[in-house]
């Protein structure tokens, strides 16, 4: 990663005394022209700006070679002094997205954990002249705007929008700081309505915003929130996300997905910390990341989500500044990790909640391939999947899990392989699952990297803090009922299902028998570590997979 990274931002050759091959010679006696000139515009006295352009020919040569392209997000934001929101939040969460991230400076802001102490906005011929810069020469993915100070702005925005296509336009409509500042006037709402937003791909606004955007209506429940979702979706945007972090008496964190036909509650605990400061810039700057990277939008959306729950929650005990708008770290849980064990993924253990695990047996039984089986389980609502083939031969398993992965990739529900490292490895699922008799999870680690998901099998406490040592992402726990799935398996019941709940560091999902009768009283056991159920019979030994998933995921959620 890092050396292609370094490849892109330097040139190849001629600069700092690396050897420079002879068709490139000729470009290092290029002529530079400078010219240095003031800014007479009201808002900006003391503009001042050195111009440094280069001949087309010097232009030309200077590219870097393309060969080895990383996903490129342009920001067109505010900056924030105190670097907790705007264009630095922009570049930081794209970095830790490890995505390239070039910059259009909309504004300037003297702003710190206190407030917002002065706007210098940059006049819009100056704003064209960077889109100019960055657009003409880079290979833009994905574009994300931020703070759009003025109505010229935006509609230059969207002349440079049309004549340099991107593959994605992502709004976060920012009117105010986190302070109460306001920071676009009205003027630019008619640029929002009339321009911007019918060539939006998602608008990320929250409920404040949003109410804006709908011409004041208040938002103060999920319901209101889903309707102004489908009222703003009507504006023009592709996608919208409302979201709902300043919802008043909500123990969650609850944004709602409308991507023009469903809709989508996220709900994760709230995270209860005034280290908050950038987190719609950063959501937004994350969401694009990840379209830059070709996921899907809900993926896309959920993996943001996600990266922002667990940034603020590793950013609980920071202290920046003496007000109250203090910023978070986004690199704050890579650096404990690269301290610890070096790990890097973002699994989120609410995906345990329905957990789905495929059974040759059955799909043959019901005249199903597993892609059939696999499409109907997360229709339905599945949130993680599992392919446990026992009896595929390698190809055929490979090449199904292929086709899965796909399916699930575009709902944004990780899949994984049990057993076989090979098959996971061979079509990059998402992770393995493994049993106490299969492939140890240390050695499962070493060969997966750090970023897979593992899981693993337990029925006691001692086998529960194994795998915890040996960095497991989660535990499989059962066969809590009698099953006729899997042969000769120990039955532990709720207690022990208790027991290994209790003493587990890793979230834990239970596993056998579990069903419509009884899937309520295993959630309601209560233990903070249990996620969710995994099942296999009561989905795919049915005669409507996407029915059951329903029904069971109403029961859990
Ligand atoms: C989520 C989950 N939990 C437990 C199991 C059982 O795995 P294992 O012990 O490897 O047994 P087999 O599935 O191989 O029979 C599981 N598959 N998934
Ligand atoms: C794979 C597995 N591991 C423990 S029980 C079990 C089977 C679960 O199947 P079912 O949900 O049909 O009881």
């Amino acid at each position: 990663m890092a050396s292609s990274e370094s490849q892109l931002l330097r040139p190849r050759f001629g600069y700092g005394g690396a050897p420079v091959p002879p068709f490139f010679r000729r470009s290092l006696r290029f002529p530079f022209w400078t010219s240095v000139h003031t800014n007479t515009h009201p808002i900006s006295k003391n503009h001042l700006s050195l111009r440094v352009k280069m001949q087309p020919e010097a232009d030309m040569m200077m590219k870097p070679v393309s060969d080895n392209k990383i996903p490129h997000v342009l920001t067109v934001a505010g900056s924030d002094s105190g670097g907790g929101a705007g264009i630095q939040a922009d570049l930081k969460a794209c970095a830790a997205r490890r995505v390239y991230c070039s910059t259009v400076i909309t504004a300037v802001t003297a702003q710190n954990t206190v407030g917002v102490q002065g706007v210098n906005i940059v006049p819009e011929d100056f704003v064209a002249e960077q889109l100019q810069s960055v657009l003409s020469d880079m290979h833009v993915d994905v574009v994300k705007t931020g703070m759009l100070p003025s109505l010229n702005i935006v509609k230059v925005l969207c002349q440079f929008l049309t004549k340099f296509p991107v593959r994605a336009l992502v709004v976060d409509p920012v009117m105010k700081s986190s302070s109460g500042d306001v920071l676009s006037g009205s003027s630019v709402l008619t640029g929002f309505l009339g321009e911007l937003l019918p060539m939006t791909d998602i608008v990320t606004p929250n409920i404040k915003e949003a109410s804006v955007l709908l011409g004041g209506v208040p938002l103060k429940s999920v319901s209101d929130m889903r309707t102004a979702a489908k009222l703003i979706h009507d504006l023009g945007p592709r996608n919208v996300l409302v979201k709902g972090g300043d919802l008043p008496n909500s123990l969650d964190s609850v944004d709602v997905f409308f991507d023009g036909k469903e809709f989508y509650e996220l709900c994760s605990p709230r995270v209860n910390t005034r280290n908050s400061h950038g987190t719609g810039c950063t959501l937004a700057s994350c969401i694009a990341a990840e379209l830059a990277k070709g996921s899907s939008m809900l993926s896309a959306v959920k993996t943001a989500k996600h990266f922002i729950d667990v940034a603020l929650d590793y950013s609980r005990d920071l202290a920046i500044g003496s007000g109250v708008q203090r910023p978070f770290d986004h690199f704050l849980k890579l650096k404990n990790i690269n301290q610890s064990s070096g790990r890097q993924n973002m699994f989120n253990p609410n995906d345990l909640l329905l957990y789905a695990v495929t059974d040759s047996t059955m799909n043959r039984k019901w005249g199903r391939t597993i892609a059939e089986a696999v499409k109907a389980a997360v229709e339905g609502g599945a949130t993680i999947v599992q392919l446990r083939e026992k009896d595929a031969e390698t190809r055929d398993f490979l090449d199904a899990s292929k086709v899965c992965l796909e399916i699930c990739r575009s709902y944004g529900v990780p899949l994984l392989i049990n057993d076989r490292l090979d098959v996971a490895l061979a079509c990059d699922a998402d992770g393995v699952h493994v049993g106490q008799s299969d492939m140890p999870v240390r050695l499962a680690r070493s060969l997966l990297g750090p970023e897979k998901i593992i899981g693993v099998s337990c029925k006691t406490p001692e086998q529960a803090h194994q795998a915890w040592i040996d960095g497991a992402d989660y535990i499989g726990c059962g066969g809590v009922y009698p099953t006729n799935t899997k042969a000769n398996n120990r039955t532990i019941g709720l207690d022990g299902l208790k027991e290994v709940s209790q003493a587990s560091k890793l979230p834990v999902v239970a596993i056998g028998g579990i069903n419509l009768s009884n899937a309520r009283a295993v959630m309601e056991i209560g233990e903070p570590k249990l996620k969710g159920v995994a099942v296999v019979s009561s989905l795919f030994d049915r005669a409507c997979i996407l029915t059951e998933t329903r029904n069971l995921l109403a029961l859990v959620s």
